[in-house]
């Protein structure tokens, strides 16, 4: 059986980019938020479900996540109705990519990993971390997010120490050629359990 490692760590912090670091060192990568883009798109499986949640949510027959960001910001509690539908639907499919993929070493990207107990189903979990500073700087740069936004999904995660010290590796995403230094160590350290086992 392939290891499952899982990679997380709060907004902004570099996880996608990271995953993309883990597949170029050759392991095969799941992005529970590209499922949830998949879940969310034209004739995905969550389009019904969220319409019938709250109709303005769909726009297009898409999951319009402008639409949403704005009726979380109006009313906070729609965010865990939507987890209570999203949430097992991603379940299913990182249960696909799992009878599927074929690599020593399977990369699980879950922004949520530790708040929704999933790291109980990982060989070992990677946290990416930066300074809070650096964080809040990238995530205003991207432009998608007003602070607000961004404090009210920070507010809903595990602090970024929390998810450090509870993690078996960590990350920093100061610079690309330090992270993927990083990246290489991990995957070498595993690959090395994994011949001796
Ligand atoms: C809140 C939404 C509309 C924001 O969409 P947007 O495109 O602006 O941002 P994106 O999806 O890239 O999320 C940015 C970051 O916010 C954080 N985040 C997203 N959802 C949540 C959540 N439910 N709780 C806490 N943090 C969250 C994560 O760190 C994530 O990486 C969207 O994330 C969403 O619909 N979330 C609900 C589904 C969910 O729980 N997704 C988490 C992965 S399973
Ligand atoms: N190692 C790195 N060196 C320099 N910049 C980085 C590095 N890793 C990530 N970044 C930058 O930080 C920003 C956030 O990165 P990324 O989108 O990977 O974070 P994320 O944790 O997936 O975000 P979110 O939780 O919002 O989905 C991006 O602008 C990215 O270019």
């Amino acid at each position: 059986m392939s290891f499952r490692l899982g990679l997380t760590g709060s907004i902004g912090m570099g996880k996608s980019t990271t995953a993309q670091l883990f597949a170029e060192a050759g392991c095969a990568v799941w992005d529970a938020d590209a499922a949830v883009h998949r879940i969310y798109g034209k004739g995905g499986i969550g389009v019904e479900p969220m319409r019938a949640l709250e109709p303005r949510a769909v726009i297009d027959d898409t999951v319009s996540r402008p639409s949403l960001r704005a009726l979380i910001a109006e009313d906070p509690t729609l965010l865990e109705r939507i987890e209570k539908i999203v949430h097992p639907l991603v379940g299913q499919d990182r249960q696909a990519f799992i009878d599927t993929a074929q690599a020593d070493i399977l990369v699980f990207d879950i922004p949520l990993l530790f708040e929704t107990g999933g790291n109980a189903r990982m060989d070992a979990v990677v946290c990416v971390s930066i300074p809070a500073e650096l964080q809040q700087k990238r995530v205003m740069e991207r432009g998608t997010m007003t602070l607000e936004q961004f404090e009210q999904i920070k507010a809903k995660q595990m602090p970024n120490d929390d998810k450090v010290a509870r993690s078996d590796y960590v990350v920093i995403t100061d610079t690309m050629d330090h992270a993927r230094a990083q990246v290489q160590a991990i995957v070498n350290t595993i690959k090395a359990g994994l011949s001796n086992a």
